[in-house]
């Protein structure tokens, strides 16, 4: 009997994002199609302004004018994304998708504790039993290696890396299918970078959701998804598994992009089956 392939956990077809200009508008993302299975990583890779970013906001509507989505379809298990209004859209994000960006000072509030920005997002959601709020959010904690006792603390008491955990905690607080993550590390150092990166590794493994990874990193983006697509002035010229891209790219930006990793930094690193059995 042949396995029967279940749908995708996201599918994007033909999307068109257009930033209104004084000149016009400026076309951000043309055309893009591609799908995301469940459990799986996607990395979204290319040059700055190829319109990686635009992509991850106009998935999690988290876009604002003067960006507008012009064209295609959004779903994600079968909701229609750009369908969502109101307090569905409120509801749907963070339940089933949620965004880590690259600078979690700006995610966390500093002017509350940890504990009380779980509580607000648990409240936010429909949780308000306070013993309920608690327990998960100490299992977060614990989830993301730091020690729940430290709920009571306000973000500038921990360290970049640490507020970055706290903000993929949150992300991971109401169990969403999808965390769209979007230059998590850059602002971090290369060894915190890979700690974290294989820590979400192990949680996706544990927790089973799928992430849609952006970085201008190449060589860690090989190491961490399962597939790559690559973007050119908002077109997405072509998709694959790293080591497919790696050996044989199809597409002359492609190669270009491969080439332009300085030769410290290998192409041919270690694909992210080896990566998550390293110490
Ligand atoms: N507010 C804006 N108004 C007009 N154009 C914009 C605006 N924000 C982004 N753009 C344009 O949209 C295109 C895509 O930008 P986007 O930020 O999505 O690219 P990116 O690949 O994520 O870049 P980076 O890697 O630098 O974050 C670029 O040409 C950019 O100049």
């Amino acid at each position: 009997m042949t396995e029967v392939k279940p749908p995708p956990l996201l599918s994007v077809r033909e999307l068109c994002v257009d930033y209104a200009t004084p000149k016009g508008l400026k076309r951000a993302v043309d055309r893009a199609s591609f799908t995301l299975d469940a459990n799986e990583v996607l990395g979204l890779a290319g040059e700055s302004g190829s319109g990686k970013s635009t992509v991850a906001f106009a998935i999690a509507r988290l876009h604002r004018p003067p960006a507008f989505i012009t064209g295609g379809s959004i779903l994600l298990d079968g909701t229609d994304v750009l369908a969502l209004e109101g307090e569905a859209l409120r509801q749907w994000r963070w339940r089933d998708v949620s965004v880590v960006l690259q600078s979690a000072m700006n995610a966390l509030n500093p002017l509350l504790t940890v504990e009380a920005q779980f509580a607000d997002l648990f409240r936010a959601h429909g949780i308000r039993d306070k013993a309920e709020i608690r327990e998960r959010s100490a299992e977060l904690m614990r989830l993301v290696g730091i020690a729940p006792d430290r709920l009571r603390d306000y973000p500038h008491r921990f360290s970049g890396g640490m507020r970055q955990r706290l903000v993929i905690a949150m992300a991971l607080a109401l169990s969403p299918k999808l965390i769209i993550m979007d230059e998590p590390t850059t602002a971090l150092d290369v060894v915190v970078q890979r700690e974290l990166l294989q820590e979400v590794s192990a949680l996706r493994r544990q927790l089973g959701f799928s992430v849609l990874f952006i970085t201008h990193d190449l060589a860690l983006m090989s190491q961490f998804c399962d597939r790559i697509g690559i973007m050119l002035n908002g077109a997405l010229v072509e998709q694959g598994e790293p080591e497919q891209m790696i050996d044989a790219p199809q597409h002359p930006y492609t190669r270009k992009l491969w080439q332009a990793i300085p030769p410290l930094h290998p192409p041919r690193m270690p694909p992210r089956r080896v990566l998550e059995k390293m110490p």
